[in-house]
């Protein structure tokens, strides 16, 4: 019996490019993955999916690598037997904050993609630098500073854009590509984030920037929802440079549930998808974890990747530069909060590996996972006085009851 119609998820987060899908009773009906390491460690000379730059802390990752994983990922389900004429409509996340710069030639191949090649092959030349800086990047500290300063001070700035500077956030790392790289500034015709980027590929036309993913880049005023013209100003180098710092940027959607159009024919002709598979925005992966579970008031999400972040839906705007507010990826009104531990599958892993090794060829995980759950929250038994409890309460009464 046909499952009926079919959805595709992506999520191109930091180590893996994942795709999964699902009937509309949630079933799964196929998935795949490409594993960065596993599969392009050599060729792409990278590690945990990154290039890293220790001198000027930058950490990056080859757009080339995504590019390819796109196709690969699509192969790899075509292969497992996924009805992909069956597909209805297809959406996606991607780690948040990084960025990828495309040139003048860019929306012309995507436009006119030829089945018969791959993408790699038509998409090699359309970045005006080969590279996306990613999250973990820490290179920005001018930028931040200026950043920081520019309204007067952090509060102010997280105030207008939901948090202070960050190394990651992607005005300052626009900022930095301006300073460090300007010939790359230069010839870049369009920017995108991480999701906005692979929702180009599958629109075959460049996708705006989703209503939520904008709000970590330290450039949208979230109480006016529209760019900040000041904040423009500081990464585009003047007031002069504005104009062209927009076009860059382009226009944004307020609707983060809008319908983009339909799949470009490469797909189409190359995968087997129906031609009338519809495009919804792609989003952040915090975001998109939001949107994963029907959260009540006071609920929170816990997500471990690469990092590790907390995160909680808020009708009430309360920005304070110790964390980040973000505006919900379909709510409109309707806010995120999120605190963020860059360093959250390091600390795992080094915890997974100073216990012993468990035997054979099984689970590497396994000593970790019995250690954690044998083991009280923050080692305190009696949960009615955790001193861990106690403080997320402080907390949700300071964001949501003041
Ligand atoms: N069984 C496990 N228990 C705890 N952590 C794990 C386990 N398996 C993988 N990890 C950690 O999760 C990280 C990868 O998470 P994942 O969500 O796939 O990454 P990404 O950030 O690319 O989305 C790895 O770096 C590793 O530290
Ligand atoms: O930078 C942040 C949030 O601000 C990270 O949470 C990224 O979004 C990366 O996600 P993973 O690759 O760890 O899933």
């Amino acid at each position: 019996m046909s499952p009926g119609p079919l959805y595709l998820g992506f999520d191109l987060s930091t180590q893996q490019l994942k795709a999964i899908v699902i009937s509309s009773d949630l079933t799964v009906i196929s998935e795949a993955k490409v594993d960065f390491d596993a599969d392009f460690k050599e060729k792409y000379g990278i590690t945990k999916g990154v290039r890293i730059n220790e001198d000027e802390g930058e950490v990056y990752q080859p757009v080339a690598m995504w590019v390819e994983a796109v196709d690969l990922v699509l192969s790899r389900l075509h292969e497992k037997g996924c009805p992909m004429d069956q597909i209805k409509g297809l959406s996606g996340s991607g780690q948040q904050h990084s960025s990828v710069y495309w040139n003048s030639d860019a929306e012309t191949a995507l436009k006119s993609l030829d089945p018969k090649r791959s993408l790699l092959a038509q998409l090699g030349g359309v970045f005006a630098y080969k590279f996306a800086p990613n999250w973990q990047d820490h290179s920005t500290q001018k930028e931040c500073d200026d950043f920081d300063a520019h309204l007067g001070d952090p509060q102010k700035l997280a105030e207008v854009s939901g948090s202070a500077a960050h190394h990651r956030f992607t005005g300052t790392q626009i900022l930095r590509m301006r300073r460090r790289r300007p010939e790359v500034y230069e010839s870049t015709a369009r920017i995108s984030l991480c999701s906005s980027f692979l929702a180009s590929i599958f629109l075959g036309s460049i996708a705006p920037f989703d209503i939520s993913d904008v709000t970590g880049m330290n450039l949208w005023d979230i109480s006016a929802q529209a760019w900040n013209e000041k904040l423009l100003e500081l990464t585009a180098g003047s007031a002069d440079g504005i104009a062209a710092l927009r076009k860059k940027l382009g226009d944004v959607p307020l609707d983060g549930g809008s319908i983009f159009g339909t799949v470009a024919p490469y797909f189409v002709d190359r995968f087997g998808f129906s031609k009338d598979c519809r495009i919804t925005a792609f989003t952040g992966d915090n975001p998109a974890t939001i949107l994963s579970l029907p959260l009540r008031p006071l609920d929170a999400i816990v997500s471990l990747g690469t990092s590790s972040t907390f995160l909680m839906s808020t009708p009430n705007y309360k920005p304070d530069p110790s964390y980040h507010f973000m505006n919900h990826p379909t709510t409109q009104g309707h806010y995120m909060f999120m605190l963020c531990y860059k360093n959250g599958g390091l600390a795992r892993e080094k915890v997974r590996d100073a216990l012993p090794k468990p035997e054979g060829k099984g689970d590497p995980w396994a000593n970790f996972n019995k250690a954690v759950l044998e083991t009280p929250p923050l080692d305190v038994k009696n949960t009615d006085s955790d001193l861990a409890e106690l403080g997320l309460r402080i907390l949700t009464i300071i964001l949501f009851l003041q």
